[in-house]
């Protein structure tokens, strides 16, 4: 796998598929040896039920059909080649990659049609290129979870959550902060509209996804330049990483050095000896971000194609967080070595960079200079951080609401796209900026589809990470508000976080959740209680538009273009 990503080649691939297939076998025997000589389910002793649970779920290596498995891996290497390998040209005559080309193309042109070209070419060398190959994915992916014993794929993943109230406990989260994202939405879209000219909005209230700065409009920070409302020295610090020559490698070691502060664990030898945290020249790799878990207790690695801005500082944090997740969980029984349930994995990272985001927190690191600590400043501050988490909520809700239905059947592939339109303007209130059709698979554009890895989690870890956060600042002693606090150095925050990501997947996550927080629950109220000051703001921004919010529909793209 790690060879396939960091060198992607015919001969590569064979390895990785061949090999796939052959840990499915062993999976395959071990799961029916269990399952044979114990009648594990009746053994009273919860910890050794909960081991034979895990290694009776096999996931796709469940597939009876052995030539099928093999057909299914092939299916997703290819699906993955396409995405890693897609380039653009554009009219000018410039080709790029996703990665760093398009990404900083998006977060820094202000040129309509130019990022309309971006959006529309990414996604004909991406999505629509792999949409009859997702059609025999879904099959296939289904066939091997049904032999698993679950209805359907759907099922499988949001077993990961052992909570039978988990669909309504998140469409619950996601309406609670509905009128948050309305409130921002009027916001951006109203300063959007001053730049870009009212006549490019259409009147059903939705924003052209194109002009987020973003390629799948899911996180909106690259905007901050437009939408900062106070003329203070901006958060966005990538100009002051450049000035100071900042490499991937800096930005790995200040993440490092956070963990440390915490009296969490500092990053291998063989972490700095074998990641790959530049793009490499001359070969295909998957740029993509992810962290990796070679299970011998020595070999971790981040695979990142680190580019040097404020985003990707952030990027690295997460990176890390999983890291140190592996490295607090290595001398559990493999069978545990997982997050207490995927969302807790991804908040991680996510947790200490709420610190490192903080103005004072980047003035103590030399990435701000003259941090003043008043009302404008704050509100600069929660709006930047705003556009990264509140914007991200109904992106992070609707990929796997998506994908439940098209696993269940509910969606078939003569929907694919209509389904999926549908979601994206009804949930993020944003639109297309030119026609879309079946011949189209926009969904292909975004990583986690390709690549099979389920995006609900990350829902999970924006809401958990602000309850994380909280509880964390308290253990640090942080007085002022939630948004002020930075738990760097403090030996206690980093106690209690490893405490509870020491145990991996052996305990329910609910017990996790209560050893950090106090609480069994998802809960949405820190959010808010971060957020309050902006929110109050925005209302306040907005009492003159007279048209919060969007239809549901969809509107027609405009014609021609
Ligand atoms: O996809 C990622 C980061 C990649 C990953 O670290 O989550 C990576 C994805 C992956 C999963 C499986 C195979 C290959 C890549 N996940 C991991 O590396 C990982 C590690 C351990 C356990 C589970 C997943 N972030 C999401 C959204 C996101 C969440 N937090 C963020 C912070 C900053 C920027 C983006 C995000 C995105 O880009 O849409
Ligand atoms: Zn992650």
């Amino acid at each position: 796998m790690w060879n396939f990503n960091t060198n992607i080649t015919e001969h590569n691939r064979q390895i990785m598929v061949n090999k796939s297939v052959e840990v499915a076998q062993i999976e395959k025997e071990w799961a029916r040896r269990a399952n044979a000589r114990f009648d594990w389910e009746k053994l009273k002793d919860s910890y050794i039920v909960r081991q034979f649970k895990k290694i009776t779920h096999i996931g796709i290596a469940a597939m009876k059909d052995e030539s099928k498995l093999q057909r299914l891996n092939h299916v997703m290497s290819e699906m993955e080649e396409i995405y890693s390998g897609g380039k653009v040209c554009l009219s000018t005559g410039d080709c790029h990659a996703l990665e760093p080309g398009l990404t900083r193309l998006l977060a820094t042109s202000r040129d309509y049609d130019l990022l309309q070209e971006v959006w529309v070419k990414w996604r004909e060398v991406t999505g629509k290129k792999m949409k009859n190959l997702y059609s025999e994915f879904v099959e296939l992916i289904n066939e091997a979870h049904r032999d698993g014993g679950y209805s359907d794929t759907a099922a499988a993943w949001k077993s990961k959550y052992e909570s039978e109230t988990f669909e309504q406990d998140i469409e619950d989260l996601f309406i609670q902060l509905g009128p948050l994202y309305k409130q921002l939405h009027a916001f951006v879209r109203r300063k959007l509209m001053s730049v870009y000219g009212k006549d490019k909005f259409p009147t059903s209230g939705h924003i052209p996804a194109h002009l987020f700065g973003n390629m799948w409009s899911q996180q909106w920070n690259s905007l901050l330049d437009l939408l900062q409302p106070y003329d203070k020295e901006s958060v966005d610090v990538t100009p002051a990483m450049k000035e100071q020559n900042y490499t991937a490698l800096k930005m790995f070691q200040v993440s490092d050095e956070f963990f440390q502060s915490l009296g969490m664990l500092k990053m291998p030898k063989a972490f700095w000896e074998h990641s790959m945290i530049e793009k490499p020249k001359g070969r295909q790799v998957q740029c993509h971000a992810s962290a990796w878990n070679f299970y011998n207790k020595k070999d971790f690695r981040v695979k990142q194609c680190t580019d040097v801005t404020m985003s990707d500082l952030i990027t690295v944090h997460h990176e890390m967080g999983h890291i140190e997740y592996y490295l607090m969980y290595k001398d559990k029984p493999i069978v545990f070595q997982n997050g207490a349930n995927p969302g807790f994995h991804e908040a991680v990272g996510d947790v200490l960079a709420l610190s490192v985001s903080t103005p004072k927190h980047l003035q103590k690191i030399n990435l701000l200079k003259n941090v003043v600590d008043d009302k404008e400043s704050d509100i600069n501050f929660m709006l930047s951080m705003a556009l990264d988490k509140i914007a991200f909520l109904p992106f992070g809700y609707l990929m796997d609401q998506w994908r439940w239905s098209v696993f269940s059947g509910e969606t078939p592939p003569s929907q694919y796209n209509e389904k999926w339109w549908q979601l994206r303007c009804k949930y993020q209130g944003i639109s297309p900026p030119v026609m879309r059709s079946e011949d189209d698979f926009d969904p292909g554009a975004k990583y986690h589809i390709p690549a099979n890895t389920p995006y609900i989690r990350y829902f999970v870890s924006f809401i958990i990470q602000f309850q994380f956060h909280k509880a964390l600042c308290k253990a640090a002693n942080q007085t002022g508000p939630l948004h002020t606090c930075d738990i760097y150095r403090s030996k206690e925050a980093g106690k209690l976080l490893s405490d509870v990501l020491k145990l991996g997947s052996s305990k329910p996550w609910e017990y996790a959740m209560e050893k950090i927080v106090g609480s069994r629950k998802m809960d949405a109220a820190p959010v808010m209680e971060y957020f309050k000051p902006l929110i109050d703001w925005l209302v306040e921004q907005n009492s003159q538009d007279e048209s919060i919010g969007w239809e549901d529909e969809c509107p027609m793209p405009p014609t021609g273009h």
